[in-house]
């Protein structure tokens, strides 16, 4: 069984005959259709007359994409992702970025001082791309043994973005042959700039117009689309090789359509770049991740920003997910009929993708409702997450309640 969710599930599955249709009804790879959401409905329909499991073992997860900032809100968010995730990618759209190895070194230490005691989390460090990267830095990047992936931000296009690329294939070209020779992947925040593209069009037109281009004239580049939210990144990825271009997927992304931004009043706390997309689009990233693809994996984008910076005239955009996300994707594969393909989303196609080992290490998340705090306080900040003040269903098993 690929994804080895705990005895209690395959005890259930192994005289149940309707599982092995349902494993049948999801081939490896599954092309988007658009009769991909009847084959979701018929996984729930079937997933319901399966008995439902009370605990899932999967290999502890790492997280591809994840926000850590400095300062005393590192100190209070780190601890919720140290507390379930093994590794992460680090962000490095810090102020100022970071854009030198040397800075990505000094960061990761500032990280590694924050650890709770006795945590064996480790930040997979990342460096900030700009007009001005030059090769010799990629060079010192890979020497370094700490940096993992070189993070493209078009300039303006997300939160601390103003120093990223204004013009990939213009400038950037010698640094990503030595991307190449490195075997560096590049991580992406694909959506144009231009603000005549419309937002909800964004991705597809960045794919149309920057990484198609790119794919084509650097096949051998490893690329991760971070944050995927469209049928057209869907297309895109699965268009392009195994092992050359993969995705993350977000939470919000997989359980959340647009209507979440303006249910009963504006929801600023819901609001991420890029932004939630229609229904179809929603489905269209279900389909994928649960289908069992190896090009989709685990990344939160956790982006914390203070409740002041979200709840006010010009608010800032990033959902912070840490202390929710395991629960949240348990939930989008458990609604998916497919709660086998999680550990491969959660833990093995992000190692498999980065060359790195997967970890050895369980974790467990028992069927136990458990009620998201409201808020966290830092200091005088307060941070609100996702979910804030629900009922989720899925508990992981170090997970203490604030
Ligand atoms: N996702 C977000 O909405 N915000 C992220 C930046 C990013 O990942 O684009 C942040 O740093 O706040
Ligand atoms: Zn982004
Ligand atoms: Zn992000």
């Amino acid at each position: 069984m690929q994804a080895a969710i705990t005895d209690s599930i395959s005890a259930h599955s192994r005289p149940n005959p309707s599982v092995c249709f349902l494993r049948l009804s999801h081939p490896h790879r599954v092309r988007i259709h658009p009769t991909s959401h009847r084959r979701n409905t018929r996984a729930r329909a079937m997933a319901a007359s399966v008995p439902s499991p009370q605990q899932l073992t999967i290999t502890r997860p790492d997280d591809w994409h994840l926000h850590l900032r400095d300062g005393d809100v590192l100190a209070a968010v780190l601890p919720h992702s140290a507390r379930h995730f093994e590794r992460a990618i680090v962000m490095p759209n810090l102020k100022p970025p970071v854009t030198t190895t040397a800075r990505a070194v000094e960061y990761r230490e500032e990280i590694l001082r924050a650890l709770p005691p006795g945590s064996s989390f480790v930040p997979l460090m990342t460096l900030y791309l700009t007009d001005n990267t030059s090769p010799e830095e990629i060079k010192l990047a890979r020497k370094s043994g700490v940096v993992f992936a070189v993070k493209l931000y078009p300039a303006g296009a997300t939160t601390n973005s103003q120093d990223g690329v204004t013009d990939i294939m213009g400038k950037c070209l010698p640094v990503l042959e030595e991307m190449i020779r490195q075997e560096m992947p590049l991580l992406v925040h694909g959506e144009v700039t231009d603000p005549h593209v419309d937002t909800f069009d964004r991705e597809k037109v960045f794919i149309e117009t920057i990484l198609a281009p790119l794919v084509q004239k650097l096949p051998e580049l490893k690329i991760v689309m971070e944050h995927i939210t469209t049928m057209d990144a869907v297309n895109f990825v699965e268009s392009c090789k195994e092992g050359h271009v993969a995705a993350t997927v977000t939470p919000q992304h997989l359980l959340l359509n647009r209507n979440a931004l303006f249910q009963g009043g504006l929801q600023p706390h819901n609001y991420c770049l890029p932004v939630l997309k229609r229904e179809t689009h929603r489905q269209a990233i279900v389909s994928a991740v649960t289908s069992g693809s190896r090009q989709y994996f685990l990344g939160t984008d956790s982006a914390p920003h203070d409740k002041r910076m979200k709840e006010c005239s010009c608010g800032c955009a990033g959902i912070y997910s840490a202390p929710v996300a395991l629960s949240l994707y348990a939930k989008a594969f458990e609604q998916a009929g497919t709660l086998d393909k999680l550990e491969a989303f959660t833990s093995f196609n992000g190692p498999d993708f980065y060359g790195l080992p997967r970890n050895t290490s369980k974790i467990v998340l028992r069927r136990s409702a458990w009620k998201v705090p409201t808020t966290y306080t830092y200091g005088s900040g307060v941070i609100v997450p996702m979910s804030t003040g629900n009922t989720l269903e899925w508990l992981p098993s170090d997970h203490s309640e604030e």
